[in-house]
């Protein structure tokens, strides 16, 4: 048996939703000290006063026992008042704004159409050195699905940054090389997070021998010289990079349907995938500066004063169960291959 020990990691993208749902998949994020939270419920986390308010109820729904501290964020219309932002962020209370474009994935609806109208808060922003999270995905119908993350960079993405260089931004969720190879050419205020999925499955995972609902997400799976790609980013040890699982419940039958909701739930197995694909690469020494270093670095915090311990064993774990939540039961990632990595209690 192999163990690794590490300094406890953060996870830099979770949906932790509201209500019975937020109660069930709370304790599933147990093996993270930290999360940045992200806004998109129905309706949006979009003031102080919102965030507050969500931050109170995921407080409150917190489990006896476990240690975790939600870093909220804020949704960003373009009705957000810069003022309102920049007194959030003095007070801790937030700690990025996140920028869906509108219609671009779940609950975005209420996101950016023109970045134009939001200057005014980025521009505060950069000021006070608040980060932007970016979904970074244009929803140009004309454009197809798997080109949205790269025509993104190219029309918004690049453009935002000549023109307000000194505003940071986590480009998350990346998913293609375009994504990496724009994060690797800027010298600063540009950083990207990575899915747990993202760096395990490709396009054919998806789509070959019948659809997997639950290995839809956006921005969509792609390609496997894309995956490569991110896998190479992951574990080459460049602190831009870093763990943002994007861990997205869904109710079973939201994600069995006719027209399923976008997003793989990971949070109770993220490590154990996270330390089987580190290993797989002979990367186990970079897990720690993944998983728990470069986010902090990036987010201006301490990395966790504790640790946890991933073990190996030769007989693979069995497949995981469905969460059973007061909302429905959730499946849990799996990605059908053999796991041998778990945390250690
Ligand atoms: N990733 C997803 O496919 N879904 C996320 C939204 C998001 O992060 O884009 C969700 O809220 O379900
Ligand atoms: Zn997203
Ligand atoms: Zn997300």
């Amino acid at each position: 048996m192999t163990e690794i020990t590490l300094t406890r990691p953060d996870d830099w993208h979770l949906h932790l939703r509201d209500g019975a749902m937020l109660a069930g998949v709370l304790p599933a994020s147990r093996d993270f000290a930290r999360a940045i939270v992200m806004p998109n419920l129905v309706p949006p986390v979009v003031t102080a006063k919102d965030a507050a308010a969500y931050r109170a109820r995921i407080l409150a729904a917190l489990p006896e026992g476990q240690a975790f501290e939600p870093l909220m964020t804020l949704y960003l219309t373009e009705s957000t008042d810069p003022a309102d932002v920049a007194a959030a962020a003095a007070s801790g209370l937030v700690t990025a704004v996140k920028l869906y474009p509108a219609g671009a994935t779940t609950n975005s609806a209420s996101g950016v159409r023109d970045i134009g109208k939001v200057m005014p808060v980025l521009e505060r922003m950069a000021e006070i050195g608040l980060p932007l999270c970016v979904h970074g995905e244009v929803t140009d119908p004309e454009i197809d699905i798997f080109d949205r993350e790269a025509v993104f960079i190219e029309r918004v993405l690049a453009p935002l940054r000549e023109r307000l260089p000194e505003l940071r931004v986590t480009l998350e969720h990346v998913t293609t090389k375009d994504g990496i190879d724009f994060i690797l050419g800027a010298e600063r205020n540009l950083a990207g997070s990575l899915t747990v999925h993202h760096l395990i499955l490709n396009r054919n995972h998806l789509l070959v021998g019948g659809m997997r609902p639950h290995f839809y997400c956006l921005p969509i799976i792609k390609r496997e010289r894309h995956r490569a790609a991110l896998v190479a980013a992951a574990t080459g040890g460049d602190p831009r990079f870093f763990l943002g699982t994007d861990s997205a419940p869904h109710a079973k039958d939201r994600k069995e349907c006719d027209c399923c909701a976008a997003g793989v739930f990971t949070a109770p197995n993220a490590m154990p995938w996270l330390a089987q694909v580190f290993e797989t690469e002979g990367a186990l020494d970079r897990l720690e500066g993944f998983a728990s270093l470069h986010g902090p670095a990036w987010y201006r915090r301490a990395p966790n004063a504790d640790r946890i311990t991933l073990a190996r064993s030769e007989d693979p774990l069995p497949a995981p169960a469905a969460l059973e939540t007061g909302a429905g039961p959730v499946i849990v990632f799996d990605p059908g291959i053999p796991l041998h990595w778990r945390v250690r209690a």
